[in-house]
This record gives C-alpha cells, sequence and structure tokens, in this order.
C-alpha cells in the first residue's frame, strides 16, 4: 500500500507530458526536441550537440546490455551510473538525465522518461507521432549494471553477441544501427582520432595564419560545429543514412563506415554483414519507418523481468486534471480540477458538463464547468481546460464523470491539497477521513514520494518520507488531521512530489504537490 500508486494515473502523467507540449499544463518536454536540432544541456549551442540524437543514443545504451535469458538489465535508467564508462563516452548521459529530472516522480521513473524521450525525439524529427506505442511502469535501477556497450573499435562477433542477449537478432542489429544513425553526429570532442581530423589539427598546429582560417573553414565545411552527421540530414529522422550508403554520396554513411582507421568502421562491418540485405530493404522509406519504429518499440520495451508495463498510452481527448477534493468546516465536501479537451478538428464547446455518481448509484444534478480558462498546443492537436469546483453528496461519492469516463473519487479519506502547504523545504500536509474510519487509530500517516539526488546518478531517487498526522478538528462526519513541518532535503525539491495518506486499512488517492498552497 505504501508504495501503491494507480497505473491509470502512471499512464496519464504519461500522457501529460508526452501532449501537454506548450501553453497551459506544459512541462517543456516534447518542446525541447522542437526543432529536432535543439539543444537543451549545458554546452552551449555551438557543440554539435542534438538533444535528440542523445536521448535516441541513451536509449541504445541504456538497453543493449540487457540480458533477456537472465531477466536483467533494458531501460532502467542505470546507465546513469555509469556515464564515465568508455563505451558510454559523451555528454548524452548526463545531458539528458540532468533535463529529464524535473518529470521524475512517483508516476514516472526515469526508464519511463527516458523511453518518452524516444517517443517525443521521433515526433518532432519528422518520424511517427503515434506508431511507437509507449507503456508506463518501468523501474529505475539503483546501481550499475554490466558493461558491454558495443564501440566502434568492437569486432562484428562480438556486437552481435551483446545485441543478441538483448534480444536482437543480425538483421535487427543492423537496421537499429542504421535507424539510430539517421539522427546526430559524431563529436569531434569524444573521438578525435576518427575521421580526418586528424591531418587538419597538424595543420591548425603549424600555427600559419592563412592555413588556420582555410583549415577552419574546412572543418565547418565538414561538421556542424562540433560534430559530423552520419548522414546530410542529422536533424531528420529519415532513411538517407541508407542511401547514402548504398549510393556513396553525402556521408557515405558516415564515419563509423569510412573511417581511416579500418577498425573504426563499425557500421561498415555490420551493414555488409548480410551483403547489405539489410540495408538494400531500408532504402525503401516506408520500409525504413516501420521497421525502426517496431525495433525502437521493442528496445523500450526491453525490462527486467520484474517489470510490468502498461497498456499503451494514448492521447485522450478528454481527461481530468489536477482533481482534488476539499472540506468546508462544516464538513461539505468539494471537487475540483480542470477537465481537458484535446482536438484536432473539432472545436472545442463552450463549457463541460460533468455528474458525480454514489456507490448507492445515485447521480447528482448535472453540472457545469466555467469557460475555458487556459489553452495550449500538442503534436495531436490543441488543448483547452475548463476549471470546475462542486459540492458533493458525501460520504458516498465515488465516481466524477463526463463525455462518457469517470474517474474514481474517494470521499472517505482524502488529502486537503488547498489546505496543505508546500515550500522548497518543507511540507505540510493536511487531510480529512471520515470519523467512523478513525475508531480505534490514533494518528492518520502521511507519505510523500520526494524525488532526491542521489550518489553515483545524475539522475534523481524516490524517497518515500512518512509522517505522523494528528487530528485537530472534526468538520461534519469527517475529522481532519495535519502534520507537523516535513522537511524534504536537497535536490529537485518541492518539484514532483506526491503525496497520500493512510489509515488503518484505508488510503487516500494520491496528489501531486503541485496543487498545495506553495509558500
Ligand atoms: C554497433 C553498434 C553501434 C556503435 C558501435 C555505435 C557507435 C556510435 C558512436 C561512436 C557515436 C558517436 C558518439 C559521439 O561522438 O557523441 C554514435 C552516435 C549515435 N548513435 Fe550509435 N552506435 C551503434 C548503434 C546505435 C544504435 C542501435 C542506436 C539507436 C538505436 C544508436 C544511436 C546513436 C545516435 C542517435 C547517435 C548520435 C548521438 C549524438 O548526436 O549525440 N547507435 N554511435
Amino acid at each position: 500500500q505504501l508504495n501503491g500508486i494507480d497505473i491509470r494515473d502512471k499512464m496519464e502523467e504519461m500522457e501529460h507530458i508526452l501532449v501537454d507540449n506548450n501553453g497551459a499544463n506544459s512541462d517543456g518536454f516534447v518542446n525541447a526536441v522542437s526543432p529536432c536540432s535543439s539543444y537543451v544541456g549545458r554546452n552551449g549551442p555551438d557543440s554539435g550537440e542534438q538533444s535528440s540524437a542523445q536521448w535516441v543514443r541513451f536509449v541504445f545504451h541504456d538497453s543493449v546490455t540487457a540480458n533477456l535469458a537472465a531477466g536483467t538489465g533494458g531501460i532502467d535508467a542505470s546507465l546513469g551510473f555509469e556515464s564515465d564508462r568508455n563505451e558510454n563516452l559523451g555528454l548524452f548521459v548526463n545531458d539528458t538525465l540532468r533535463f529529464m529530472a524535473a518529470t521524475v516522480s512517483a508516476y514516472l521513473s526515469m526508464a519511463d522518461n527516458i523511453a518518452l524521450g524516444l517517443v517525443a525525439s521521433l515526433a518532432e524529427c519528422g518520424g511517427t507521432t503515434t506508431g511507437v506505442p509507449l507503456r508506463v511502469g518501468r523501474i529505475d535501477a539503483e546501481e550499475a549494471g554490466p558493461a558491454g556497450v558495443p564501440e566502434p573499435t568492437t569486432d562484428l562477433e562480438t556486437t552481435l553477441a551483446q545485441f543478441a542477449a538483448a534480444g536482437f537478432n543480425k538483421s535487427e542489429t543492423i537496421a537499429l544501427t542504421a535507424c539510430g544513425h539517421s539522427l546526430g553526429r559524431m563529436h569531434y570532442s569524444n573521438f578525435p582520432d576518427i575521421g580526418n581530423y586528424t591531418f587538419l589539427n597538424k595543420i591548425l598546429q603549424s600555427k600559419s595564419d592563412s592555413s588556420v582560417s582555410l583549415v577552419k573553414w574546412l572543418m565547418l565545411l565538414q561538421s556542424i560545429d562540433g560534430g559530423v552527421g552520419f548522414d546530410a540530414t542529422p536533424a531528420i529522422f529519415d532513411n538517407n543514412v541508407v542511401t547514402e550508403y548504398l549510393g556513396g554520396t553525402g556521408q557515405q554513411g558516415g564515419l563509423l563506415v569510412t573511417a581511416g582507421n579500418v577498425s573504426d568502421r563499425s557500421d561498415f562491418r555490420l551493414y555488409v554483414s548480410d551483403n547489405n540485405a539489410t540495408m538494400q530493404s531500408l532504402s525503401v522509406e516506408a520500409t525504413f519507418q516501420s521497421q525502426c519504429n517496431s525495433l525502437f518499440e521493442r528496445m523500450i520495451n526491453t525490462v527486467p523481468s520484474a517489470v510490468t508495463l502498461s497498456d499503451p498510452v494514448v492521447p485522450m481527448t478528454w481527461k481530468g486534471v489536477d482533481l482534488g477534493l476539499d472540506i468546508s468546516s462544516a464538513g461539505a465536501v468539494s471537487i475540483a480540477g480542470f477537465i481537458r479537451n484535446l482536438y484536432y478538428s473539432v472545436a472545442p464547446p463552450s463549457v463541460v458538463y460533468y455528474d458525480t455518481t454514489t456507490s448507492d448509484n445515485v447521480t447528482s444534478a448535472v453540472q457545469v464547468t466555467a469557460a475555458a480558462s487556459a489553452y495550449g498546443t500538442s503534436i495531436f492537436g490543441y488543448t483547452i481546460y475548463y476549471g470546475f469546483n462542486s459540492t458533493i453528496a458525501s460520504p458516498g461519492t465515488n465516481s466524477l464523470n463526463f463525455e462518457g469516463i469517470s474517474y474514481p473519487v474517494n470521499d472517505e479519506i482524502f488529502i486537503l491539497p488547498t489546505q496543505s502547504t508546500s515550500s522548497q523545504s518543507s511540507f505540510v500536509l493536511k487531510a480529512a477521513a471520515l470519523t467512523s474510519l478513525t475508531q480505534g487509530l490514533g494518528s492518520m500517516t502521511g507519505v510523500l514520494y520526494v524525488p532526491e539526488r542521489q550518489q553515483g546518478s545524475a539522475s534523481p531517487k524516490i524517497t518515500n518520507t512518512t509522517v505522523e498526522m494528528t487530528a485537530y478538528a472534526t468538520a461534519g462526519n469527517y475529522t481532519l488531521f495535519v502534520s507537523g513541518s516535513v522537511p524534504v532535503s536537497s535536490g529537485p525539491g518541492s518539484r514532483g512530489v506526491v503525496a497520500k495518506v493512510l489509515l488503518g486499512d484505508a488510503a487516500s488517492r494520491t496528489v501531486k504537490s503541485d496543487l498545495f498552497q506553495q509558500e
């Protein structure tokens, strides 16, 4: 019960980050890779970095060390503990984790954020928005996993064996590598010896003024700032990497095909290992897209055997957001929040009608929301938010209904979000429970799921903090409880905290501390 988070809440959080891209209620996650060439890391704009490519590469490095037979590894963000390994050279690990730390919560692990990052990248880079089903439920590792990510100098046999252990045969390995190398670059700073840089560097060091500017110009020509694309379109997810390789045009498949040192030609060794049959098949753009989608889907769903993933998260036309209960001093319980409509061609209504139902199947009078008050845009269309707030029959109300969907309501025990407070460093929780539930029980337990910094990884770790809450008043049929001030330690702080309360066998629904009064 302590760790219990509703799978539906997790799915709706994933949906929110996938859909609410700009404007109202946006975390800016998908927007970070719009346009596809964007970079949101710390290294400045001229470093040849591209967040979408970093995110896709992260998926590969986190998942390829999985061992399907043993049921270990996969997308579990263990890469966070492995960033100083040579095989994980580059800024991509910590850039990715630092950006995604903001959306890690008890609802959404870092590993789920990583999977979401791949889907967001495809959507913003000219690939699919719906072709890679996105599931939720991944669990973050708490330590490093085994090494084994193939490198440019890794021999073919070792590379294929590593991919095979993670569930991919030879043809799939070739395809996956071409899919990944459709985006992004080889970075001079990571691999100064691959490519034609060494020669140019020597001239640079010769310090002749006229040659310096010429050479810098040459370096610029072949590398966008700090890197060289695998194909002519590193910020478009397309099969140019395949056609340029097969046709000997553009980047000819990239530096891992053309490297001066034969031992660095890992992509070439792979691509020719079935006489180019797989690469030929990917030369049809539609085949490339559909093959990549299904292989990427398998890659993000490679998880330790203890993990159960949800059904696919799909954009929701209608959705309840930030639902919370409150209570008056006389004991009248009310429900408030927003109803979100996601629309594309069907214009949204001016208001939305809703009702609530009790466990005895008594439906309330029809209620109406306020006029829309907030708007956003999405890769799936437009979002519009309608606020609502109404008193419910209590105790006994168990669902909120609108537009054919229902949300569970628990009016027997609930957090009072607007009476609870949150600051950078501490929380005060308030909650209500039916007085009949409190019989024989002294205090209520508050649980805060707090993302905190952890040793060894830039990814936060969710820590459960429990706190005793004491009764301080009654209100109608209910008893009200309050915690002392609960300190939360350094790190992401008050962002992403999720709370619930427990009383005997009863547990409230969870709420985000974003809804608390901010101090
Ligand atoms: C044998 C297999 C592979 C090898 C040896 C390999 C090696 C490399 C190397 C050396 C880089 C340059 C990194 C840098 O300089 O920052 C790179 C970049 C990249 N790789 Fe791979 N890779 C392989 C397979 C894959 C696969 C399967 C994927 C994805 C499914 C992938 C996705 C990427 C992406 C997106 C980049 C660009 C990163 C950026 O621009 O920051 N790679 N790879």
